[in-house]
């Protein structure tokens, strides 16, 4: 693996240092963008005074099955850090189903043997269309297969979205199911809704930012243990009435008849875990796989056929048996530096620190060289984000800056959380307020860079905070009435910034201009080429050409 040296560009004099700013991308609208609402001082000087271009950053530039498929940073990452497009989860899922490679494979009929030995099949994951870690056809596929092989009994557990799908949708993909179950069901085939809950309050916890997430949903799914609801619907209307809040935080319930949970998961039973993405995934993999176990107290672990719709973790092969082949990213831009001895630097906070490290490296948890590498993790706050939006970016930037002028590192990344994780919660003022403090963040990073005579990549993996309100289908804000907008908490379809900032009044590259459409993936060849690299023959085209 090693890069053969550019006769091209000569390396920077000092580092380089790629500056995701997650979720935050150009919207061809005011209304409701609180990236632009924000005042952002640096981020505009940057921008205006520096070569600046525009990167897609969904669809199919990304691995995604369609142009009408957003961003996420899953697949952001993965292209940013692969320097190639690999057809993403979303896209391998429905063609394996399509095709019958699914039912074919040694998970799915070992899954099936067991649900057929008197075990209860159980349908866990993410129930939207949102295609980001999971998608309703997906499960409706495997129901139906599942109900063609001969399996008597099928429970799902159904986490709300809210998130990657309108706020307060849920009832919206509810009561159709419920319709289409109600058609499945006979004297031999017993299918019903067990447990669900918000997204964000049970089961899908990511890079141990709060086991007890992941705790509640084991209580709810597994033991039964929970608020008990005669069907999903009469518990998202009365957690809503009670609550008022919207479907990624409604609490988690137990649907059961007569005081009997519908289904609990025991001995004999098969667990599928439906979504493909990982992030979210892996804890409750580690929790239905792993003999030794102490994240939380668990209780008797049953002894179920588990597997995940992919393997989430290709490192510690997590979970063992996995029904689609994950993308094959290999070869990525950290694996070429490490491989060529160049001392790299990852900082995130934790809500976003597998993005630059486990995505970027192509879904893979370790270092490529520990002598060469330093990944740091700053804990991300546990509160709801539009109370914090500011998060971890000043602690972010403390470290990042010591690192920059410790003088060790030549190539380092960041992710900035703040675009993302607080355009999520919908609430616009809070947004704002996340994009000033980023601008603040870049006001101190920026200039140390400089001084130490690097470059800095500023570029995001996809948009978020650009687009806080919802859209119609024409892409007008939607207004009620009375004129009021709905709150967005969705990733957007808009292309991100990629700005290059230099020290040198005349630097001997400058951004091409004849790539019909780059895109995210052509990240990597440019940051080997500002190293003084030729990128990889298959890597996608550089943003740089000599000037
Ligand atoms: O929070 C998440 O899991 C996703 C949205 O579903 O966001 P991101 O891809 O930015 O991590
Ligand atoms: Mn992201
Ligand atoms: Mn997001």
């Amino acid at each position: 693996m090693k890069l053969a040296k550019s006769s091209r560009f000569s390396p920077t004099s000092g580092p380089v240092v790629t500056i995701v700013l997650d979720g935050v991308g150009i919207s061809p609208r005011e209304d409701g963008d609180a990236v632009k609402a924000a005042r952002t001082p640096m981020l505009d000087k940057l921008m205006a005074n520096f070569p600046m271009t525009k990167l897609l950053a969904h669809g199919k530039a990304v691995g995604m099955p369609s142009d009408e498929d957003m961003g996420n940073s899953e697949v952001g990452h993965n292209a940013i850090g692969a320097g190639r497009v690999f057809a993403q989860g979303a896209k391998l899922v429905a063609e394996s189903i399509a095709s019958g490679h699914l039912w074919q494979g040694h998970a799915w009929q070992e899954v099936v043997a067991a649900a057929k030995q008197g075990g209860t099949l159980h349908f866990l994951g993410l129930f939207s269309d949102g295609n980001v870690h999971s998608h309703i056809d997906h499960l409706k596929a495997m129901i139906e297969r599942a109900k063609q092989e001969g399996v008597g009994k099928v429970r799902l557990h159904i986490l709300l979205d809210g998130r990657d799908v309108g706020e307060t949708s849920a009832l919206d993909y509810v009561d159709p199911f419920e319709a289409y179950l109600d058609g499945l069901r006979s004297a031999d085939f017993d299918v019903a809704v067990a447990s669900g809950g918000g997204r964000m309050k049970i089961t899908m916890d990511r890079y141990e930012a709060d086991w007890s997430m992941v705790q509640r949903g084991w209580d709810i799914h597994v033991k039964g243990e929970g608020r008990q609801f005669a069907s999903a619907h009469e518990a998202i209307e009365t957690y809503r009435n009670e609550l008022g809040v919207i479907d990624q935080d409604l609490p988690g319930f137990v649907i059961a008849k007569d005081g009997q949970p519908l289904g609990k998961i025991v001995d004999g039973d098969a667990v599928v875990f439906y979504n493909f993405r990982g992030d979210r995934a892996i804890e409750i993999s580690r929790a239905f796989t792993e003999e030794t176990f102490c994240p939380f107290h668990r209780g008797a672990l049953p002894k179920v056929t588990y597997a995940g719709m992919m393997q989430y973790d290709g490192d510690t092969k997590l979970p063992p048996r996995f029904l689609v082949e994950p993308p094959a990213i290999d070869r990525t831009m950290g694996e070429y530096l490490a491989k060529n001895g160049v001392s790299q630097y990852a900082i995130s906070e934790t809500q976003k620190y597998g993005h630059v490290t486990y995505f970027w490296n192509g879904n893979r948890s370790g270092k490529f060289d520990d002598a060469l590498e330093t990944y740091v993790e700053i804990p991300s706050d546990v509160v709801p984000f539009e109370q914090r939006p500011w998060m971890k970016c000043a602690e972010i930037t403390d470290a990042l800056i010591a690192a920059i002028r410790s003088g060790q590192y030549k190539y380092l990344r960041v992710n900035y959380a703040n675009g993302d994780m607080v355009g999520h919660t919908g609430n616009f003022e809070a947004a704002v307020t996340a994009m000033q403090g980023l601008d603040l963040q870049l006001a101190r990073l920026i200039p140390v860079i400089l001084e130490a005579g690097g470059v800095a990549l500023i570029t995001a993996d996809h948009g978020n905070a650009d687009e806080m309100y919802e859209l119609d289908k024409k892409g007008n804000v939607t207004r009620d009435a009375e004129g009021r907008t709905k709150a967005k908490t969705s990733h957007t379809l808009n292309p991100v910034p990629f700005v290059l900032v230099s020290g040198e009044a005349d630097p001997a590259y400058k951004l091409r201009d004849d790539l019909a459409a780059p895109g995210l993936s052509n990240i990597a060849a440019t940051v080997l080429n500002l190293l003084g690299y030729e990128a990889p023959q298959d890597y996608d085209p550089s943003l740089i050409v000599p000037a």
